[in-house]
């Protein structure tokens, strides 16, 4: 992937954050890697539960981490699993990449064997529904 933005360090952390899940149930371990406006990480896993819905995302654990922190300003957010396609978002992130990001941040979906695809926020939720739609 090059972007002009894209780093290719961000694989190994990606893979890193991924090892943190925590997936008794699943066993499908997603990491999310987001980078902040200087360059920091933060780390994100799904954090599954015995109660399934109450299961928390890889990108989601990413943004409330963030957010949980007072960081609030990001440039990117890389994904990854152990499936043979780049991961892909479910559609409640891609909600929520829509409240709490740029809708032109990219995101990279990438996967263990190096493949990477990037699509912005906005491209991830075509005419998203927002806050800005009940002003
Ligand atoms: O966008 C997604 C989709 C799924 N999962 C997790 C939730 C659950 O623990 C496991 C199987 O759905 O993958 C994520 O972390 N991110
Ligand atoms: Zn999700």
């Amino acid at each position: 992937m090059n972007d002009g933005i894209f780093k290719e360090e961000w694989i190994k952390e990606v893979q890193e954050a991924q090892s943190r899940a925590y997936t008794p149930y699943s066993r499908f371990n997603v990491g999310a890697l987001l980078i902040t406006e200087d360059d920091g990480y933060i780390y994100g896993a799904n954090i599954e539960n015995a109660a399934y819905p109450a299961t928390i995302c890889a990108e989601r654990s990413a943004l409330v981490s963030a957010y949980s922190n007072n960081i609030t300003k990001f440039k990117a957010i890389v994904i990854v699993t152990d499936a043979d396609e780049p991961a892909s978002p479910c559609g409640v992130c891609r909600q929520v990449m829509k409240e709490l990001c740029h809708d032109d941040m990219p995101v990279y979906m990438t996967n263990k064997s190096g493949d990477v695809i990037r699509r912005t926020v906005d491209e991830l939720l075509p005419l998203g529904f927002s806050g800005k739609d009940f002003e």
